[in-house]
């Protein structure tokens, strides 16, 4: 029996990152190539006229699982009965600008939505925030909606974990998809910190540790790190614009695995970064949206736990977790 169609909010659905995630969604990428959708489009009025393109587009692309468009202005609208929400809409960093330049931008924005997503969007909706300072924004969008459980809310990490896989890949010459297991900890921002300890490469003679293969400790404790951190400044750099395609790509991603799962393998773990709400797993301070490695079952995410954090994983851990407090407390202080 054909299954009942599911309501994908995009906010900021106008932008570049919007252009690319939609067709993304109503192609499949994002729920499954069995689960059709109704789109939910808002942008604010003066991208009004640009969102009615990009609705006419997605008719014109005679997308066979699209179901129906709502393309608005009106958050209330967008938000109704919505099952997921990825929340793009904000303001974008531009070149020489740092995530804390943007904060006073998003803040409000993201406690504006906070409230017409608790109140309208469908009961259990998972909420994807992408715009930045990603991690922030979620924490913000989780204090102004106290009646989503706060398992729900959830910040774009996986763009950093997919560029560390294709790092590893390009370095060793293997194929991305037999790379696995790379972790990013903490913030979305050039502190977070991609961690090669516990992955692995499938082999013809069995899985071997990235460590062991790259034998450069000095490249991976350097310009491994620093190249990721400073990954999506590159891009803007060399765009002008914050990257877009790899943005949606990997918000598919995010939530194809938290809804559909992640791989189970057997007697071994294959696991994701997420931005989730922290519980003080690895002496992460309870009550940031901090990004850690997840499994994902069931429609809900579990930290990976018990993994070993060597005194250099440790410094990092903590210094991405104080940017993060740093920035909860700015946050705070934009709203006052
Ligand atoms: N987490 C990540 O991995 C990641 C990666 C890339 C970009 N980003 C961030 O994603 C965000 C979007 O990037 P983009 O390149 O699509 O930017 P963009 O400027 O092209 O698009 C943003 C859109 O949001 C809209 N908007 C502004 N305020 C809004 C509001 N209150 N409600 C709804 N829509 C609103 C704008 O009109 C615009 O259409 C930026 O904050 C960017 O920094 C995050
Ligand atoms: O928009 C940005 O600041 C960069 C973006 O978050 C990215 O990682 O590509």
């Amino acid at each position: 029996m054909a299954k009942e169609p599911l309501r994908v909010l995009v906010t900021g659905a106008a932008g570049q990152i919007g252009y690319a995630l939609v067709p993304m969604v109503a192609r499949g990428a994002m729920l499954g190539p069995d689960q059709p959708v109704i789109l939910h489009m808002l942008d604010i009025a003066p991208a009004a006229e640009a969102l009615n393109g990009v609705k006419m587009e997605l008719v014109d692309a005679a997308f066979p699982l699209l179901k129906g468009v709502v393309a608005t202005t009106d958050v209330v609208e967008a938000c109704t009965g919505v099952n997921v929400a990825v929340m793009v809409g904000g303001f974008p960093r531009k070149e020489g600008m740092e995530r804390k330049d943007v904060m006073s931008k998003n803040v409000s924005i993201y406690k504006s939505q906070a409230s017409a997503l608790e109140k309208h969007a469908a009961p259990n909706c998972k909420v994807l925030v992408v715009a930045n300072p990603a991690n922030t924004n979620a924490l913000i969008l989780k204090e102004f909606a106290p009646s989503i459980p706060q398992k729900n809310i959830t910040c774009l990490t996986r763009l950093d974990h997919n560029r560390a896989l294709g790092q590893v890949s390009e370095r060793l010459k293997v194929q991305v998809a037999d790379v696995k297991n790379v972790i990013i900890w903490g913030n979305h921002s050039s502190t977070q910190y991609p961690d090669v300890n516990h992955a692995s490469v499938k082999t013809s003679s069995g899985a071997k540790p990235v460590r062991e293969l790259v034998a450069n400790d000095e490249w991976l404790k350097g310009e491994f790190i620093t190249t990721l951190q400073q990954r999506g400044a590159a891009i803007i750099k060399a765009r002008k614009f914050s990257s877009a395609l790899s943005a949606a790509s990997s918000a598919c991603d995010h939530i194809r695995d938290w809804v559909l799962g992640t791989p189970e393998v057997v007697f071994a773990y294959f696991w994701v970064s997420m931005g989730v709400y922290s519980d003080g797993s690895y002496h992460v301070p309870a009550g940031l949206i901090y990004s850690f490695p997840v499994t994902c079952k069931n429609e809900e995410w579990s930290i990976v736990q018990g993994l070993s954090i060597d005194e250099f994983s440790r410094k990092k851990l903590d210094a991405t977790a104080q940017e993060l407090s740093e920035e909860k407390s700015l946050a705070y202080s934009c709203l006052q």
